[in-house]
């Protein structure tokens, strides 16, 4: 049986449980000290609930990050420096250049390995096997209601109580988005690390009041030719800024581990 460790506990994470291949096992699960005593008593005492690393005794096959980007940025280094492999949600850390050099750095002294991983999108295969031939343009549209807006820098710059009509409030490039967006742009990053880099992708962030779906589209050209996806993705219920799609990635890799053919 392998053996599995999430960073973070909050909605996304309760998804993963639900939807977990039989042939992995939950044995850790890393929290803020705050939410400590909440989680621990969601799980079964067999689950190691820790605030840090360090505490945990044992190696897991396989750490998935579900906690948003201060989580990355409180654990990501320590988990590769022991030399275990992290599946990153919350790709719009590596926004930060430092962090990512940091990571990058402790990826090479534990000889491990960080996944981005494609979360709320599809398409990051085809588009990073267009970046090899070559890639000119990509620019990606992300489209949602006003309450998957709430809580986030969408507040400053458009009413989302009041807003009638479509209205994009964000024109620029993925590493603003994901950095000024930390839990509603991680797949700007994602689209970012897998086609044009973080600079030189184009973002577009709209809120649609006639809608109840995220709504994601990526348009771009290259030698390979021109792909436009566009995808509907019905939030979570727990949180309307998450998409259900993302926490099936998460799923997705988790299958991926335990599996002797990988799709
Ligand atoms: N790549 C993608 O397509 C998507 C990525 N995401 C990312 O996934 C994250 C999680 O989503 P949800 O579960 O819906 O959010 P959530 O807010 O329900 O849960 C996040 C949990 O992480 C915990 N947390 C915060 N800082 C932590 C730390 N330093 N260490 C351990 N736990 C910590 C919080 O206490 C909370 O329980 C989002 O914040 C976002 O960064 C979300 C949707 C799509
Ligand atoms: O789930 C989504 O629609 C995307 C999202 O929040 C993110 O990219 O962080």
């Amino acid at each position: 049986m392998k053996q599995l460790m999430l960073i973070g506990f909050g909605a996304m994470a309760e998804e993963v449980l639900a939807h977990m291949p039989a042939e992995l096992v939950l044995r850790w699960v890393v929290v803020t000290e705050r939410s400590r005593n909440r989680v621990r008593a969601l799980l079964p005492p067999s689950v190691a609930v820790v605030t840090r690393i360090a505490e945990c005794t044992g190696k897991p096959d396989l750490v998935l990050e579900c906690a948003g980007q201060p989580g990355v940025r409180a654990h990501g280094v320590d988990v590769l420096a022991r030399g275990w492999d992290l599946a990153v949600i919350s790709v719009g850390a590596l926004a930060d250049a430092e962090l990512a050099d940091r990571l990058h750095a402790a990826a090479a002294t534990g000889r491990s390995r960080l996944h981005a991983l494609s979360g709320a999108v599809a398409g990051i295969d085809g588009l990073a096997a267009a970046r090899e031939g070559g890639l000119d343009e990509v620019l990606y549209t992300s489209r949602k209601s006003p309450a998957s807006w709430r809580g986030s820098a969408a507040e400053q710059m458009v009413c989302l109580d009041t807003i009638a009509e479509p209205y994009v409030f964000f024109r620029g490039s993925a590493r603003e988005a994901a950095l000024a967006f930390p839990a509603n742009a991680n797949v700007a990053a994602t689209i970012a690390l897998a086609g044009l880099g973080l600079d030189k992708t184009r973002v577009q962030l709209m809120v649609d009041p006639g809608i109840s779906t995220n709504q994601h589209r990526i348009h771009a050209s290259g030698r390979f030719g021109e792909m436009n996806i566009e995808l509907c993705g019905m939030p979570l219920e727990r949180n309307p800024k998450t998409s259900t799609l993302a926490a099936l990635s998460v799923v997705r890799a988790c299958r991926q581990a335990v599996s002797s053919v990988v799709i």
